[in-house]
């Protein structure tokens, strides 16, 4: 019979060990460790060891060659396969690095060598309460200065955003160190990740005491919802109030929306050799239908009796929190939009999304925005750039894809999540970087522009808190 897993996964510092160690004293069943830390030593494996008096054994396995969703391609699989020859045990624990995206791991135990031998339960997102608040939740403060720390491997992917991105693919949210925010601070914390992430559990906690049974023995776990939960994915699938179609831009109706980003670019085109490559074919949609409906899912993950499932006793509306989404049919132009990103509203707490930018007539360029930052990656290419034969390959592939007589797939579709924003008027700023009629019809090439070009090269534009 194939053993369970847990993955648990958190910024660095929000409490996975501690909760670990919690789950691992008061668990009744045998539960094997797998820990990964960024960097040469598993300060967490000798923890997890000392505290739980395990012997010094394959119970914890430190994967020592960095961060465990890049490297871990073969690592991981195999040290868990070996894991599952050698000992015997009910369950497995795989402590993520807090700098590490849950996906690729994920996709590990669901299409990987060790999906055999391993059934993946749920993702458990451990997110720092006190830290949540002040990066995300509180418009009036602002915040802690960006962080570049514990990037991932090309170092240029903003922390915020991989906090947000473990935020977004899992089943339970543990919202920890409660003892460190008041209540009120607390309910807007829960408010705005049950926004951030309207599938997953929540529940708040202080130093990680939980009930074995709250982490261990949940539910199957379900890659497609998991991939399809963000709310930002939602929001860019509902379509929300922005679209005014007021401003000519051919706004549209997206009927077969909800494969987000992916859908419009293609994959094949890039280079391997970068290992970020890797984490944008896990996000490739080519690989599963959507004939699903998230209702199901809801209805199926709500069902299964944890007390803290979604009352919303926290209606976001409450705290002010907003889901928009922006959708043109024209593309940017690259100056003004770096200088917009530069001095977004504090008041938008995420965005992410496609975005057309004039002068990569080529490149699909995915935009995330989180905390004061925004990263510009390309992720994949535009179908219409593609030679005649394979477009239409790919256009046969995907009937339903809105395509544009003279620009194609290309388009730019964003969510805008936000608290306290006035997304009139932030709509009205993104409609001003869209190329004006004359630029239109003038050349591309000669606008100034830092996007990048490559597939998976990345630019990161801070946002100093305006204009100095
Ligand atoms: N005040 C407070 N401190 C906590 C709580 N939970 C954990 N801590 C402390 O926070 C620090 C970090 O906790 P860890 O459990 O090591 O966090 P982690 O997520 O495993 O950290 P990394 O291994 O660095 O990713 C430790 O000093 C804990 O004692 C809590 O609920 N409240």
């Amino acid at each position: 019979m194939a053993t369970s897993v847990t993955i648990l996964c958190g910024e660095l510092g929000a409490g996975k060990t501690t909760l670990l160690s919690g789950l691992l004293e008061s668990a009744d069943r045998d539960v094997a460790v797998v820990v990964n830390d960024v960097g040469a030593i598993n300060v967490d494996a000798d923890l997890v060891e000392a505290r739980t008096h395990l012997e010094t054994g394959d119970e914890v396995v430190a994967l020592e060659n960095g961060c465990i969703c890049c490297s871990l391609g073969g690592e991981l699989s195999r040290s868990v396969v070996r894991l599952g020859r050698e000992r015997d045990f009910d369950h497995l624990v795989i402590e993520a690095s807090g700098v590490g995206e849950p996906e690729p791991i994920a996709r590990q135990f669901v299409r990987g060598p060790a999906a055999g031998a391993y059934d993946l339960e749920a993702v458990v997102t451990v997110v720092d309460a006190r830290r949540f608040h002040d990066r995300f939740a509180d418009v009036g403060s602002v915040g802690e200065p960006p962080t570049i720390e514990g990037a991932d491997e090309t170092g240029t992917r903003p922390l915020a955003d991989l906090v947000l991105a473990q935020v977004e693919f899992c089943d339970l949210l543990v919202v920890n160190k409660c003892d460190l925010v008041d209540v009120d601070e607390r309910d807007r914390v829960v408010a705005l990740l049950e926004t951030i992430q309207p599938r997953a559990e929540i529940v708040t906690t202080e130093y990680g005491a939980l009930e074995s049974d709250d982490l261990l023995g949940t539910q199957r776990f379900d890659l497609e919802a998991a991939t399809d939960a963000a709310g930002w994915k939602r929001a860019l699938e509902d379509e929300g109030g922005t679209d005014r179609g007021d401003d000519g831009h051919d706004d549209h109706d997206h009927a077969h929306s909800h494969d987000d980003h992916d859908h419009a670019h293609s994959h094949d085109d890039h280079d391997h050799a970068h290992s970020h490559d890797d984490h944008d074919h896990a996000h490739s949609h080519d690989d599963h239908d959507h004939a699903h409906s998230h209702d199901d899912h809801d209805r199926e993950h709500n069902d299964h009796g944890h007390e803290h499932s979604h009352d919303h006793a926290h209606p976001p509306e409450r705290y002010g929190i907003t889901v928009d989404s922006y959708c043109r049919r024209r593309p940017f132009h690259p100056g003004r939009l770096a200088a917009l990103l530069a001095d977004l509203p504090p008041e938008l707490v995420r965005s992410k999304g496609l975005c057309w930018i004039a002068g990569r007539e080529r490149q699909a360029i995915t935009m995330s925005h989180a905390g004061r930052e925004t990263s510009l990656e390309v992720t994949g290419r535009w179908i219409a750039s593609l030679p005649e034969q394979r477009r239409e390959r790919y256009r046969r592939g995907q009937p339903d894809l809105e395509w544009d007589e003279q620009w194609g797939d290309r388009e730019s579709r964003l969510a805008l999540i936000g608290r306290d924003l006035d997304v009139d008027a932030l709509v009205d700023r993104l409609d001003d970087c869209l190329l004006t009629d004359a630029e239109m019809d003038a050349d591309w090439s000669t606008f100034e522009n830092d996007a990048p070009t490559a597939m998976g090269e990345s630019i990161v534009i801070s946002d100093e808190g305006g204009p100095s």
